[in-house]
């Protein structure tokens, strides 16, 4: 009998003792490095039931294998002992409980004790159908893995199905067998009488390997100085020990109650029982397949990461050339991009720096309207159509293209070009933003104005070109037509210009040209409209015409220029003209333009006929007409 179950024994017929024992037990613990839990009283609390239970069932005994090192094998004063005896005896302390060995002769006669019902327990066995025909188990005591076992000399066995010739020796009696008998068709069963046999059959060549719990072989092959041996592989799972209790089948509540105790051992309590008895460190030998295996998956790893990394490095070579090439592109625009919301600010979200030289603030003073909101740059005038282009841009869903003025920090004006488009969300139902570009037009605006100006204008005296009067008097027309407003046109003619150019050279033609041109333009309103016809022949168009205006227009200008002298570089020069006026309401209906210019153009050369210096309006009128007459 151990000293701790005689110990338990004694404390339970004397309690008084604990007094004594207690403190003594914790200093000896306390130096042994036991742990305390170990020499606690009962930690399992027993219901009434219970304890009555046990009451009435009187001594618990249980039948070891009483040769079975480590786990339960006679010492040599007789006493039963072994890893498989400290768990019950562990676990009966905590319960409080004292249970008995009865030591039989061998396996074979313990479970006869066990199955004639003179044991209550067999304290350490897998469970197996067969065994389960007169015992009910147990939670497992110690979970313990099975190993093969070979000679030094032989390989790692990473997977026993696939040994061929060779012989595995069994201790006969085990439930293993016939599982082998069935996993491992290849292999030859040896059968030998007892544990130790099994290993000494292999260490001597008797048969190549065996298959034994590992806890046993660690003990025997240290014990019986088997250092031929080795463990050389783990066997499946299925081979994996459960040692529990084997209670009879009469005594569920026993069972029960040991359950109860055997949860109260920790892992920590478990290695340590073991290792008192075996004292091994395992080191697992090395599975060089299942190594060979995983270095494979982790080369493949390797090699898929290496050209993965490969690919994005090149991605991202391409992505910092292709972010290069945008920044360097943004920042030399000849304006700015941006992206903004679509509200009334305009608010900036993001605006390249070309924003400073396009308008004088910088990024930052328009970024979420800080300094300054796009809106407030944009000229007042070109707000309203600004917003209608993008509001109609967003409604037809498609870019939008728009040319408008800014005006700078400096107050100055500038033209510029602006395209977008709205960034959508997937279902494009919610606009987020619009983003675009928008540039400085100004220098082309001018450019386009100066061109436009030149090409409705004449380049020696600055009026109105002949073009550009037609194209005048052709809106006029459509305007009189459409709403009557009427207009009259005259055409002018300086008399013997000829003569001039003739008598003083082109230049001097050129002089009273321009000179007389301009007395022309000081002479009509500012919304009259006055231009060149070709040569020395002149066209004025009066608006809102009334007889009488046009009447006192021309007699203003032959008065002037009856005292106006030209000079030409010293030499004086004059002039006079000739004129024929028609009026537009004078027209039929049918007739147009044409119309209109055909009979002034006849009213000129009548008047030239009747003498020149004077002015024809209409044939009844210019019968009357004499030279000088308006
Ligand atoms: N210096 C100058 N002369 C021009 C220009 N354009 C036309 N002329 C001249 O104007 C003259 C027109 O002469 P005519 O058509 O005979 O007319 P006129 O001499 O004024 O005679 P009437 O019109 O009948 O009074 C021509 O000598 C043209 O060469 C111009 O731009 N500069």
């Amino acid at each position: 009998m151990r000293p701790l179950i005689l110990l338990l024994a004694l404390l339970r017929r004397a309690p008084w003792m604990a007094v004594v024992l207690n403190p003594a037990c914790l200093l000896l613990a306390l130096f042994l490095g036991v742990p305390i839990t170990q020499a606690a009283g009962p930690s399992v609390a027993l219901t009434a039931e219970e304890t009555t239970y046990l009451r009435r069932l009187g001594p618990i005994t249980l039948a070891p294998d009483p040769d079975w090192a480590p786990f339960e094998h006679l010492d040599e004063s007789g006493g039963i002992t072994g890893i498989a005896i400290d768990l019950v005896e562990l676990a009966a302390q905590r319960l409080g409980i004292e249970i008995t060995p009865v030591i039989a002769r061998d396996w074979d006669a313990a479970v006869e004790l066990s199955k004639a019902g003179d044991v209550l327990i067999l304290p350490f066995l897998n469970r197996t159908s067969a065994r389960e025909e007169w015992l009910t188990f147990t939670e497992p005591l110690l979970i313990d893995p099975s190993v093969f076992i070979t000679r030094e000399e032989h390989p790692f066995i990473a997977d026993a199905t696939q040994l061929s010739d060779a012989t595995i020796v069994l201790p006969s009696g085990t439930s293993m067998e016939e599982r082998i008998r069935r996993d491992f068709p290849n292999l030859t069963i040896l059968q030998v009488p007892t544990e130790n046999d099994a290993f000494q059959a292999v260490s001597n060549r008797a048969a190549d390997l065996t298959l034994r719990s590992l806890t046993v072989a660690a003990y025997t092959i240290r014990k019986e100085g088997l250092f031929n041996l080795k463990i050389a592989g783990q066997a499946p799972e299925q081979y994996v020990n459960r040692l529990r209790m084997g209670v009879l089948q009469s005594e569920p509540l026993l069972r029960d109650i040991l359950d109860k105790g055997i949860a109260t051992i920790s892992p920590r309590e478990r290695e340590e029982i073991v290792n008192r008895h075996v004292n091994i460190t395992i080191v697992k030998p090395m599975d060089y397949g299942f190594i060979l295996r995983i270095a494979g998956t982790l080369a493949a790893l390797i090699g898929v990461s290496f050209y993965w990394n490969l690919r994005l490095k090149k991605i991202n070579d391409a992505l910092s050339e292709s972010e290069r090439s945008k920044s360097v592109l943004i920042a030399n625009l000849p304006g700015v991009a941006y992206r903004c919301r679509h509200d009334h600010d305009w608010t900036m979200e993001f605006i390249s720096a070309g924003c400073l030289q396009l308008t004088g603030y910088r990024s930052e003073d328009l970024l979420h309207n800080r300094v300054i909101a796009y809106n407030d740059l944009v000229a007042p005038q070109d707000r309203e159509q600004v917003r209608a282009i993008w509001q109609e841009a967003r409604d037809a869903d498609r870019p939008a293209a728009l040319e408008y003025r800014i005006i700078t920090a400096d107050r100055q004006e500038k033209w510029v070009f602006e395209q977008g488009v709205f960034v959508h969300d997937h279902g494009k139902r919610q606009v987020w933003m619009i983003e675009g570009l928008i540039i400085d037009i100004t220098a082309r605006k001018r450019a386009e104005a100066e061109l436009y100006r030149v090409s409705i204008h004449d380049e020696l005296t600055g009026l109105y070109n002949r073009r550009y009067m037609l194209e005048r008097l052709g809106a006029l027309m459509t305007e009189f037509t459409r709403e009557a407003h009427c207009f009259a046109i005259a055409f002018i003619d300086l008399d013997y210009f000829k003569k001039i150019n003739d008598t003083h050279g082109h230049p001097a033609g050129d002089l009273v040209l321009r000179e007389f041109a301009a007395l022309l333009g000081k002479s009509v309103r500012p919304y009259d409209l006055v231009g060149r016809y070709g040569g020395e022949e002149f066209i004025v168009v009066v608006t809102d015409s009334h007889q009488r205006k046009i009447e006192t227009m021309l007699a203003r200008l032959r008065e002037s220029l009856k005292h106006q002298v030209f000079d030409f570089h010293g030499t004086p020069l004059s002039v006079t003209f000739s004129a024929g006026v028609a009026n537009s309401g004078d027209l039929a209906p049918d007739e147009g333009i044409d119309t209109l210019i055909m009979q002034a153009d006849e009213r000129l050369y009548a008047a030239k006929a009747q003498g020149r210096d004077r002015v024809v309006y209409r044939r009844a009128l210019s019968e009357d007409t004499s030279p000088g007459l308006v």
